[in-house]
Formats: structure tokens, C-alpha cells, sequence
């Protein structure tokens, strides 16, 4: 088996790059997008059905599987992939962004950050060698360093002190778990906010660490498109071309087309999981939400386009009525169609790079998502 954390670059399309990443679970074809399964389940969905939209690698929250059942429990299961029989790559967060935007009072100290559980109010710290420890338990294939992602709109004076600390976080997270460690890799988190001199400073500070790849957070936190792009430009090219880029929290089918021109590698976001529960549905023609009227009677298959469970054997008019009368069952199939949506746009990337037609795919996905988003 090739040496986990290895990356291959096998072609290149502008700054767009197709490869594969070694992991300990098995091999990733990127440019990937992650299916977010927070609490050891991708919601309303089971591994086989992972398997059928061929799903490469999950992502899970180390702060939620922390707070319940909790990162032992998990590890005396046999990490996530015994206790969720999923037996492919898991990538965790390590819990940083969670803390921030879900417990209650938090307080930041060069040790770590002290916080509230959102379930019962318990006091917890997560330091940067916790972080790993739980990400250990949970079986991670790649586990994300402890980071501050700070506040849309943060000043600077705040966020160039913020990246100092998540750079001696990340230290202390690469020492808690040394390169090579029985094949599970560590990625460090870029931050910076929303100024281009503390991005690259962040960036120059982490490439001295040796991480099997590269993260860049503190996007998609209210800021416009027009600036994550923005950012993302200045950004990315500033990290190792040969290692892989992952950006996280992204996005929306537009944002992550972006992202690939720009050379990203990596993605994880949950909108289509959490679209496909209030009926929203991603398709070949743009996006489009199943509760609406004009659907009542209509026959044709959602998206006939799309090879999924859900298109192959129900009309719209079907996925509408399960929708209105909040069945179950459209929670799942709306969930297959539009994680399969995305992971289908994902096989088209790549093959669409080897092809050297990566800007032909990119606009005629815009063609269809530009009119949508209006
Ligand atoms: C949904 N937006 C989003 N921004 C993120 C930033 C981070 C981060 N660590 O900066 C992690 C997850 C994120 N998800
Ligand atoms: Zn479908």
C-alpha cells in the first residue's frame, strides 16, 4: 500500500489539479467533495447508500461526537469506522469552529478555549493536544488542527494576534501527533480573516510545519461571494503546490467549481444535506424546491440527468407529495439525489481536468446555477 499521505498530482487544468491522496482507509480521487456526517451519521442515510453514490470519504465533528456519545465510547466501538460501519476515509474537524459558533461562553487562553456544552451546560476545555487525543479516538484519517476561526468582520490588530496562537496551536497539535503516526494524517488551518498580508503570514508561518496538507478556514462566514473568491485567490496558490488544499466549509456547486479553478482539492459543506431536508434540490438545470405546485402532477423523473436512486424510480410528483405530507422517506431521497448532485459534479471535475475541459464544465454549470441563485 502506498505510504499514507502521499498526493499525486495526475493532471492539470490551469491551476485546477486532478490527484489522488493515500490515506489509511484507502485512496481519494480529488479534486472531492466530503459528505458531512456531524454525529456519526450522514443524516436520513445509511453506509451502503454511501457506497451507491459513491461517496469517497466523510467528514465528522469532533465537538458533537466529543459532547455525545463521546470520543472513548467511540474508540472502545472501534472508532467511527466500527461503530458506523463505514469503512473509507474519515476527515474530522477538530472542533475549533463548532465551539465558536455553537457552545455557550467561551474563553480563549494560549492553553486552549474553555466553553459551554449546548446540550447540558457542562464546562469543557478543548486544548490543542485534546483536539488530537479525540480525534485519535474517533478513528480520523485526517484530523484538523486546533484553530481560532475568527468572526466575520473581525478588526486586525484581533486576527494577527488570533493567527499567532492558531500557528503555536498547530505546533503543539503536529507534536501531539507526529508525522506518520500509524498513517493518519494531520492538515493545518490557514487563518487571517479577511486581510491578504495576515493570510499570507499565516500561510508562510504553517508551511514551516511539516502537515500532510493544508486547510483554509475563516471563510464562509457570512462574507459575500465576491470576497471569499477574493481571498480564496490571494490564498491558495500561497500553499505547497504539491501538498493537498482543502477548503473548508464550501459550498454551493458555483463555489466549488471557483474553488477547483483556483486549485483546491478538497471541500466539505451542508447544504445539500441540510437543502434536501427543507426540499431544496440541486439539478442539471439549476436548483429548484420541491414543494412548489407546478410539481403536483408532474410524472418526469426530478433530474433525468442524474443515475440516482431517487431519479431512476420516482416522478416529481411523487418526491413532492412525500415532502408535503413530511414523510420520511423524503429526507432520504431527497438527501441521495442531492449528495449524489454533488458527488457527480465532483467525477465530472476530475475527468473534465484530465480532458483539459475544465472551463467548458465550469460555465455550463454556471449557465444553469447563475439564473437559479437570482
Ligand atoms: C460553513 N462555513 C464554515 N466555515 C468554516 C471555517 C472553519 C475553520 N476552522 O476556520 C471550519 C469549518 C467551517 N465551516
Ligand atoms: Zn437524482
Amino acid at each position: 500500500m502506498t505510504r499514507p499521505g502521499t498526493f499525486q498530482i495526475l493532471a492539470r487544468d490551469g491551476a485546477a489539479r486532478r490527484g489522488t491522496l493515500e490515506t489509511a482507509h484507502g485512496t481519494v480521487q480529488t479534486p472531492v467533495f466530503m459528505p458531512v456526517g456531524t454525529q456519526a451519521s450522514v443524516k436520513s442515510i445509511d453506509p451502503r447508500d454511501l457506497d451507491e453514490i459513491r461517496a469517497q470519504i466523510v467528514l465528522g465533528n469532533t465537538y458533537h461526537l466529543y459532547m455525545r456519545p463521546g470520543d472513548e465510547l467511540v474508540a472502545q466501538m472501534g472508532g467511527l469506522h466500527g461503530f458506523a460501519a463505514w469503512d473509507r476515509p474519515v476527515l474530522t474537524d477538530s472542533g475549533g469552529f463548532q465551539v465558536f459558533s455553537l457552545a455557550g461562553l467561551r474563553e480563549i487562553t494560549e492553553n486552549g478555549v474553555t466553553f459551554r456544552s449546548h446540550i447540558d451546560g457542562s464546562s469543557h476545555i478543548f486544548t490543542p493536544e485534546k483536539a488530537i487525543a479525540i480525534q485519535q479516538n474517533l478513528g480520523s484519517d485526517i484530523m484538523m488542527v486546533l484553530d481560532e476561526c475568527v468572526a466575520y468582520g473581525t478588526e486586525y490588530d484581533y486576527t494577527a494576534k488570533s493567527l499567532e496562537m492558531t500557528t503555536r496551536w498547530a505546533q503543539r497539535c503536529r507534536d501531539a501527533h507526529p508525522e506518520g503516526q500509524n498513517g493518519r494524517l494531520v492538515f493545518g488551518i490557514v487563518q487571517g480573516g479577511f486581510f491578504e498580508d495576515l493570510r499570507t503570514r499565516s500561510a508562510q508561518q504553517l508551511m514551516e510545519i511539516p502537515f500532510e496538507g493544508f486547510a483554509i478556514g475563516g471563510l464562509s462566514v457570512g462574507e459575500s461571494p465576491d470576497e471569499m473568491r477574493q481571498l480564496l485567490a490571494h490564498t491558495a496558490p500561497l500553499l505547497p503546490d504539491q501538498k493537498p488544499r482543502y477548503l473548508m466549509g464550501v459550498g454551493t456547486p458555483m463555489d466549488i467549481l471557483d474553488g477547483v479553478a483556483l486549485g483546491v482539492d478538497m471541500f466539505d459543506c451542508v447544504l445539500p444535506t441540510r437543502n434536501a431536508r427543507n426540499g431544496t434540490l440541486f439539478t442539471s438545470f439549476g436548483k429548484i424546491n420541491i414543494k412548489q405546485a407546478r410539481f403536483r402532477d408532474d410524472p418526469e423523473p426530478l433530474d433525468p440527468e442524474c443515475d440516482c436512486y431517487a431519479c431512476r424510480t420516482f416522478s416529481r410528483a411523487y418526491l413532492r407529495h412525500l415532502y408535503m405530507a413530511r414523510e420520511l422517506l423524503s429526507y432520504r431521497l431527497n438527501t441521495l439525489h442531492n449528495l449524489r448532485f454533488y458527488l457527480r459534479m465532483m467525477e465530472e471535475v476530475r475527468d473534465a481536468i484530465g480532458q483539459g475541459t475544465f472551463e467548458q464544465l465550469r460555465a455550463r454549470y454556471r449557465a444553469a446555477y447563475e439564473q437559479s441563485e437570482s
